[in-house]
């Protein structure tokens, strides 16, 4: 029976200003994902592996096989698939964990039926996904994830996905204390409403960070990172939050944000050096709290997901 791989990698969401609006794809650390032709009807996750056990089998639950439902449905076709996931991400890490399995599972299917849809198409089957994950249709990871670079979503209803360009030169450091945090959960902690002078600060941020991505403005870049709707309530939520972040400015790097829901950070550096350095210090904060953390450098990935093998 036919079959197709497809990886899908890891994502920054929100870039600090850019809530649920902008992302990023990020390095070569993702989620691969094997879809099958089946003669049995329906959709069945036949295995994962990375996960730890702890990821739904159901093909309702697991964003897998809820993204192509919604391909399937748009299609009218009801093809029976089997589909095995192999995690490379950590789930609640805020590095998009749930968004790579969707991003790759829909490379492969849409290869495995012929490519009826562009990349940019496969995006709202993804957005089904994040609902089932965690209660709301985010796009800031799953764009991102799919069609890789930085990636804006200018409006909602309807989808508009702007890509953006990717400046030379950038490095990010990711740093991940081990703890878990559900974006659910991140997501409750949020003020439904927000001041007007914290719209407008915001506004100005994400209008600098886009203009930096135009002009190659690093330092713009750097200080446009900032975010009055989200960071001040997620913070509270990562230990070691703000020491972290003056040893991280102290190390020289550009700026700083959480990383789509937490816990991870992300920092934007200049250089590898820098960036180097800054994982260095946040590992030295981690040792003094006694937390454990994952560090890694990285550079934007500008691809987003592939098809690694069809046979
Ligand atoms: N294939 C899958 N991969 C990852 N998570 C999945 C998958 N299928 C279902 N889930 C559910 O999604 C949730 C993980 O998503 P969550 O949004 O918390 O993490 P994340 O994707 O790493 O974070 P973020 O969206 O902040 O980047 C878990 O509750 C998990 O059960
Ligand atoms: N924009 C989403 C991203 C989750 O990774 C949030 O901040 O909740």
């Amino acid at each position: 029976m036919k079959a197709v791989t497809a990886f899908a990698p890891a994502t920054v969401a929100n870039v600090s200003c850019g809530f649920d609006i902008l992302g990023f794809a990020i390095g070569d650390m993702g989620d691969r994902v094997k879809v099958s032709l089946s003669d049995q009807p329906g959709l069945r996750v036949v295995s994962i592996t990375g996960d730890g056990g702890r990821l739904p089998l159901e093909a309702e639950k697991n964003t897998c096989t809820v993204a192509i439902q919604a391909f399937l449905d748009r299609l009218n076709a009801n093809q029976g698939l089997d589909i095995s996931l192999m995690k490379g991400l950590p789930l609640g890490s805020g590095m998009g964990s749930s968004a790579a399995s969707a991003a790759a599972a829909l490379m492969a299917v849409n290869e495995l039926m012929g490519t009826p849809f562009t990349k940019t198409e496969l995006v709202p089957f993804a957005m089904e996904a994040e609902r089932v994950a965690c209660g709301a249709a985010h796009a800031d990871n799953v764009a991102p994830s799919i069609l890789g670079g930085f990636v804006l979503i200018r409006d909602y209803a309807p989808l508009d996905i702007v890509k953006l360009p990717v400046p030379e030169g950038l490095y990010t450091t990711l740093i991940h204390p081990h703890i878990e945090l559900r974006t659910a959960d991140s997501r409750s902690v949020l003020r439904r409403q927000i001041s007007l002078q914290d719209a407008v600060v915001q506004s100005g941020n994400i209008a600098g960070l886009i203009s930096a991505l135009y002009t190659s403005d690093l330092k713009l870049l750097g200080r446009s990172l900032k975010d009055v709707i989200a960071e001040p309530y997620r913070a509270l939520l990562i230990p070691g939050f703000y020491e972290l972040r003056e040893a991280i400015q102290k190390a020289g790097a550009l700026g700083s944000g959480i990383s789509g829901s937490g816990p991870t950070l992300f920092v934007l550096s200049e250089s590898r050096e820098i960036a180097a350095a800054v994982a260095k210090v946040s590992e030295e904060v981690y040792a003094k709290i006694g937390l454990g953390v994952d560090v890694s450098v990285a550079e934007v990935n500008p691809i987003g997901a592939y098809v690694i093998e069809s046979v």
